[in-house]
């Protein structure tokens, strides 16, 4: 019998990362790590009244060295040495500047604690002015470089943070030589092919939010650039023509890095994508199929061939990439800026007291009160969701609006805020939080509907991520928002599975990812079906959402 070969997927989440090993052949998960961030953890470099979010090399770095050898570990003997392909996954866009050996700023001598020379998380909203300026560039260019972007820039994408940080900073001004995404600097690291010029860079990241498209000779011209502001100036030089789907090979672990993981230089490293686009394809995305990353944010995803989406221009969208998902098939990508991020807000402002006043409580020593605070903490969520849950859907009248961290779809503005209207004296705290599940189940709706109207057909709905696994009740909530089946992926950690997936084609155990996908895919665990009288009733729900949202827009 053939030696078992086994594959890893890293997927770098908003607050944590996790590996899994897989069996290439089999696709049966042998053992998996998890490690939250630690210095994001603690919230550090981060300002949420700013929107600035930005996360430390080091804590990707040492991380991965945690998950990678605590999974190789709980994996037990036999598998390290049969380990042939490593893939990731990140968020996105998620860059930062590096110098010309492609170095993170903040991991050189005085740059260690300067957020501006950090990986700027993909939520981090500073440069709202800056996606502003692209945009009114590109109406006027001779090419509009938005196009494929969906029409409209974002200050969650890569011109807009690398220009604001630029404008803000002159020390990282003058030590920045090129810029890199969290996606690709993984794999340069590990292979040791970290310098701006040699780095593989992603099409995924490139296409959807740096602008990149092939017929254009890659990025936008300099003179757009310099146009646009000239600290841009020689950027595009130091940056990349060509770009790589996640079947490609980075190249092989170092020796430096082999001994660093536990693995052999045997292992194939690929191309690294977003979180969400490995999760479509370890949840088996198909064309029509609507696949949902739902965790911090929203992340949806589909798959469309050539010759049906030929040159249409999907408007409001983040973006339609040739082969960002699946080679072959140009990938389409929307989303929600906040969904279980706006459960995780409203946790906190329920919790106040509990942080600022039962955590320094004397009545009970250090020791309880620590195991109180983290107890009433854990459970906010699963004891609202429970009494929200008991509450009919003709009592939903508290109407709330989702932007509370900008919309990324359709029309992506993170200038737009969040809302709550309806509320009265009788107005509990289950019963605003299940109008904020409804308010993330609308903003799923108006994705839906905004694909539809610009004719991309949805014939079904997958959901993976840590909230459809997570939460029975959000999920039952969208399916009858959408009016739509829901099927939730079986695999515990799609996005990291999909990962492991490409690292099997990377690996040369597969041509190609479909056929990874068939061998190694694990199906659906549930389908959430629609319950007729709630549809009817959030139909109509649903224009009240419409109009507060108009209101806000327009107002605040
Ligand atoms: N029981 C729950 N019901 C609904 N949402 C939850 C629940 N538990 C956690 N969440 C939300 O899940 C989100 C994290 O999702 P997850 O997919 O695990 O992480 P990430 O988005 O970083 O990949 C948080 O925003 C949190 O508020
Ligand atoms: O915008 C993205 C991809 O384009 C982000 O990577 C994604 O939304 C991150 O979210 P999460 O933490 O929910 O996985």
């Amino acid at each position: 019998m053939a030696q078992d070969k086994y594959v890893i997927g890293l997927d770098y989440g908003s607050d944590s990362a996790r590996a899994v090993i897989v069996n290439a052949f089999t696709g049966q998960e042998v053992a998996s790590a998890v490690k939250y961030y630690p210095r994001w953890i603690e919230g550090k470099y981060c300002d949420a009244v700013k929107d600035q979010y930005r996360q430390h090399p080091l804590d990707y770095v040492e991380v991965m060295e945690f998950i990678v050898k605590d999974s190789l570990a709980k994996a037990g003997p036999g598998v390290a040495e049969n380990v042939v392909g490593m893939s990731f996954d990140t968020t996105g866009s998620t860059p930062v500047f590096v110098n010309e050996e492609g170095i993170p700023l903040a991991l050189l001598p005085g740059f260690e604690q300067n957020p501006n020379a950090m990986f700027v998380l993909w939520k981090d909203h500073t440069a709202v002015k800056e996606a502003a300026e692209i945009n009114e560039l590109a109406r006027k260019w001779k090419i509009d470089y938005t196009a494929y972007e969906g029409g409209i820039y974002s200050s969650e994408w890569v011109w807009a943070k690398v220009l604001h940080v630029l404008r803000e900073d002159e020390a990282v001004r003058k030590a920045a030589y090129s810029w890199i995404e969290h996606c690709d600097w993984m794999p340069a690291l590990i292979t040791g092919k970290q310098k701006p010029l040699e780095v593989v860079r992603s099409r995924c990241s490139a296409g959807h939010k740096a602008m990149w498209l092939e017929s254009w000779g890659g990025l936008p011209d300099e003179d757009f650039l310099t146009t646009l502001d000239p600290l841009l100036k020689g950027y595009r030089d130091r940056l990349f023509r060509d770009t790589y789907t996640s079947d490609a090979k980075v190249g092989n672990l170092t020796p430096e890095w082999a001994q660093r993981l536990g693995l052999t230089t045997n292992v194939a490293v690929g191309v690294g994508a977003f979180d969400c686009h490995m999760g479509a394809v370890g949840g088996e995305v198909t064309p029509n199929v609507l696949a949902r990353a739902i965790g911090t944010s929203t992340c949806d995803i589909m798959i469309a061939p050539y010759e049906e989406i030929g040159d249409k221009l999907i408007a409001g969208i983040c973006g339609q990439v040739d082969g960002s998902v699946v080679p072959g098939y140009v990938g389409l990508e929307a989303g929600q800026s906040a969904f279980g991020d706006i459960y995780a807000w409203f946790k906190r402002v329920v919790a106040w007291p509990v942080e600022n006043i039962l955590a320094k409580t004397s009545v009970v020593d250090a020791e309880t009160r620590a195991k109180l605070v983290d107890e009433v903490m854990d459970q906010i969520i699963p004891q609202l969701s429970i009494e929200a849950m008991k509450i009919p859907v003709e009592e939903s009248t508290i109407i709330a609006v989702d932007w509370m961290n900008g919309r990324r779809t359709p029309d992506a503005s993170q200038e737009v805020t969040g809302a709550i209207a309806g509320l009265k004296l009788g107005s509990t705290a289950p019963r605003i939080f299940r109008a904020l599940v409804e308010a993330t189940a609308f903003g799923s709706k108006a994705i839906v509907d905004r694909f539809a109207r610009e004719g991309v057909k949805i014939e079904g709905v997958i959901g993976l991520g840590g909230v459809a696994k997570k939460s029975p009740f959000v999920m039952q909530t969208l399916a009858d928002v959408l009016n739509m089946p829901i099927k939730v992926a079986r695999t515990e950690q799609t996005c990291a599975f999909g990962a492991a997936m490409f690292a099997a084609v990377v690996a040369g155990v597969y041509p190609k990812v479909e056929d990874a996908q068939k061998a190694m895919g694990k199906g659906f665990e549930k389908e959430y079906q629609p319950i007729a009288d709630n549809v009817k009733m959030y139909a109509q729900i649903y224009q009240k959402y419409v109009k507060l949202g108009q209101f806000t827009e327009k107002e605040m």
